[in-house]
C-alpha cells in the first residue's frame, strides 16, 4: 500500500504549555491511527492542524497528492448541521455542498436509521440522532482519508457497531481514517497505529 500522508516533528504550543513536540508519523493506504490523550491533551488540535485549520510552532504534513483538500473528510467533534432544517433537508445540502449532487438521502437516512425523523427540524432530534445525519457523508464520500474527532460521540452500542462497520469497508478499499476517541475500539483494524499524546506535563 502506499503513502498518503507523512508528517514530521510536530510541535504545538498553547499558553505557554508544550502540547506535543518532534510528533511524527507515516500514513498508509488501509492504515487507522488511533489518537489518544486526556482531556485538553491536544488531539483536536492535532487533527485540525492536520487539515490546515490550525497552525503549530513547528514541523511538516506532507500530503502525498498534489489536490490534497479534495482526498480528505474531515469531521469536527460537534456534529455541524443546521437545526432549522429538517433531517432530510440537512442530508441533502451536505452532500450538495461537498460535491455529491446526486446521492439519494432517502437512502442515507435508511442507512443510519432515521427514516420516519426525515421531516424533523434537527434540532428536535436527539444528540447521536443529529450525529447520525453528520455521519451519513462517510457513505457517499470518495476521499480516501477520513479524519474524525471524537466521531462515536452520543452513538448507541448500534450506531458505534454500524459505524465500525463502515470504518473497516472503507480502510479495506484502501481507505484510511485518523481519529480521536476516548473509548477503545471493538473492531481490530489490519493496520492500526495507536498515537498517545501526554504533553510535557505528564
Ligand atoms: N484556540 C485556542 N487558543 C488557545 N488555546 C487553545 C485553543 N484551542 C485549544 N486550546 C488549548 O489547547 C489545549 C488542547 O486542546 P484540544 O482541544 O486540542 O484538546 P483535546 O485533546 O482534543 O481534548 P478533549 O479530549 O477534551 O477533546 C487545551 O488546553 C486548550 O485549552
Amino acid at each position: 500500500m502506499s503513502t498518503l500522508l507523512t508528517v514530521k516533528q510536530l510541535v504545538s504550543q498553547r499558553a505557554g504549555r508544550t502540547l506535543f513536540a518532534d510528533l511524527s508519523f507515516t500514513l498508509q493506504h488501509g492504515d487507522v491511527l488511533h489518537i489518544e490523550g486526556v482531556n485538553g491533551a491536544g488531539k483536536s488540535t492535532l487533527l485540525r492542524a492536520l487539515v490546515g485549520l490550525v497552525q503549530l510552532q513547528g514541523g511538516t504534513v506532507e500530503y502525498h497528492h498534489d489536490d490534497w483538500r479534495t482526498q480528505l473528510v474531515f469531521m469536527g467533534h460537534k456534529a455541524g448541521i443546521k437545526a432549522e432544517l429538517t433531517a432530510l433537508e440537512n442530508v441533502t445540502l451536505q452532500a450538495r455542498l461537498d460535491g455529491y449532487a446526486d446521492v439519494d438521502p432517502w437512502q442515507l437516512l435508511a442507512t443510519v436509521g432515521l427514516l420516519g425523523l426525515e421531516d424533523l427540524p434537527a434540532g428536535q432530534l436527539s444528540a447521536g440522532q443529529q450525529r447520525r445525519i453528520a455521519l451519513t457523508r462517510l457513505w457517499y464520500s470518495a476521499a480516501p482519508l477520513w479524519v474524525l474527532d471524537e466521531p462515536f460521540t452520543a452513538l448507541d452500542s448500534d450506531g458505534i457497531a454500524l459505524l465500525q462497520q463502515r470504518f473497516a469497508e472503507h480502510t479495506a478499499a484502501g481507505g484510511a481514517i485518523i481519529m480521536t476517541s476516548h473509548q477503545s475500539l471493538t473492531w481490530q483494524p489490519d493496520q492500526l497505529q495507536r498515537l498517545r499524546i501526554s504533553g510535557d506535563d505528564e
